[in-house]
């Protein structure tokens, strides 16, 4: 029953975006070509989704009464969470007084804090994750370390792209580790989670998409990370029949819980046939940039179609590709890309540079895209690509 309007008009399909990074970026070019109208909201001007919006907000997204005033304002049709740092307790009230948020305000609200999502996952739903404990004090903290022994993981519970995130090898990490999870959380200080170390084979990010028709997976997106932040991603990774059918199974279980309608991100330790469930964002996921060249429908034209109630009959993917991030260390407001045609210079391959405004300490800037005959030889061109990109601060 879907119907789009004419944008700047009485009958525009309003779509508002919080958070406008280079996921939702993206999304918004998606439903830019579908004539939707996009009113893009972060914390600061000029972010990437606010350059190909309608217009643009700057708030503090986790002040609920800016964020209120704003969707007030501009009596969106959809809201769109892009980030997890957001106010979801208002987005969760403004669901209630008749807003539609994407996929579900509760869906947002339980993944803005990991505690939320891993007690949904492990205690309610009781699929396979590592052990874990919550703790508020170094003294709880210090004898979750201890309960669960070396190595272990800890993260603040708000936090993303790794950001206050450590591995803690030995009784000499503690001390640093509690004081970086102080200290890069996005929403301050506060609660931690201990996680016991999955030794793993491999990851992999399940972009999983619930629309108007049911619910279809994307081919498995391989990745691998440093310090809790990808660094390539690759599709389809290789899985064995039986784990991939249970991590289906797993990403089936967490997102119908979550509920509405969207892409979903379902990260996923495997071994052997083993899988463990990581977390979930319940919107496209960085290591889902692959899909702008691995698939006729990326996971942002994905989301877009969930979100407007379009039908996705087919996912066609074009075998394998890779994605290799462009990271950019040091300080500037204009920072410039270089050697580009050095970096285009190969057949099937693609850049994205996302306009972020201001690089301060290390930023992801821009992605590099790569499909070839083998998932190593895309991975090597996709790395060669991103290699390439001279950074000029
Ligand atoms: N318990 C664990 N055992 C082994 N590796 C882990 C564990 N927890 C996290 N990792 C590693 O750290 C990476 C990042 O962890 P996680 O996804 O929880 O952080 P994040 O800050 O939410 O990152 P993002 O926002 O990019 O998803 C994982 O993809 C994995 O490689
Ligand atoms: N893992 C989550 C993730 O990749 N999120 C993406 O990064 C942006 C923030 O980037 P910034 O930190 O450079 O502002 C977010 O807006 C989103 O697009
Ligand atoms: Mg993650």
């Amino acid at each position: 029953m879907t119907r789009i309007g004419t944008p700047l008009s009485p009958t525009a399909t309003r779509v508002l975006m919080c958070g406008c990074g280079e996921l939702g970026k993206e999304v918004v070019i998606e439903l830019q070509r579908l004539g939707v109208e996009v009113i893009a909201v972060d914390r600061y001007a000029n972010a990437p989704a606010m350059q190909v919006a309608h217009r643009s907000h700057v708030i503090n997204m986790l002040d609920g009464a800016a964020l209120r005033a704003v969707i007030e304002a501009e009596k969106p049709h959809f809201i769109v969470p892009e980030i997890e740092a957001i106010a979801t307790a208002t987005l969760v009230e403004l669901e209630a007084e008749g807003f539609n948020v994407i996929p579900t305000a509760r869906a947002a609200q339980l993944t803005m804090n990991r505690e939320g999502i891993r007690r949904l996952a492990a205690e309610e739903l009781d699929l396979p994750t590592s052990p874990y404990h919550f703790a508020d004090t170094f003294e709880d903290y210090s004898k979750a370390v201890e309960d669960l022994g070396f190595p272990c993981v800890v993260k603040p519970v708000m936090s993303s792209s790794g950001k206050g995130q450590s591995l803690l090898r030995s009784i000499d990490d503690v001390q640093k580790a509690w004081d970086y999870a102080q200290e890069g959380g996005r929403a301050g200080k506060g609660r931690v989670i201990i996680e016991g170390f999955i030794d793993f084979d491999y990851e992999i990010t399940l972009l999983t998409v619930r629309h108007v028709g049911g619910t279809t997976f994307c081919a498995p997106v391989g990745h691998r990370q440093e310090k809790g932040d990808y660094q390539e991603s690759w599709q389809p990774q290789a899985m064995s029949p039986v784990a991939l059918a249970e991590s289906e199974r797993v990403a089936k279980a967490v997102t119908e819980a979550l509920g509405g309608r969207g892409l979903f991100g379902v990260e996923l330790f495997i071994k052997g046939d083993q899988v463990w469930f990581s977390e979930v964002s319940p919107r496209p996921h960085d290591t889902g940039l692959v899909t702008l060249i691995s698939q006729d429908l990326s996971q942002f034209a994905l989301h877009a179609r969930a979100i407007l109630g379009l039908p996705i009959p087919l996912i066609r993917q074009f075998g394998p590709s890779a994605s290799a991030v462009i990271l950019v260390e040091g300080q500037s407001t204009q920072t410039a890309f270089a050697n580009l045609g050095a970096a285009l210079s190969e057949p099937d391959t693609a850049l994205r540079l996302f306009g972020k405004p201001e690089v301060n300490g290390q930023r992801r800037m821009g992605v590099a895209l790569a499909r070839d005959e083998s998932i190593e030889a895309a991975r090597a061109k996709a790395t060669r690509a991103s290699q390439a990109v001279v950074v000029e601060l």
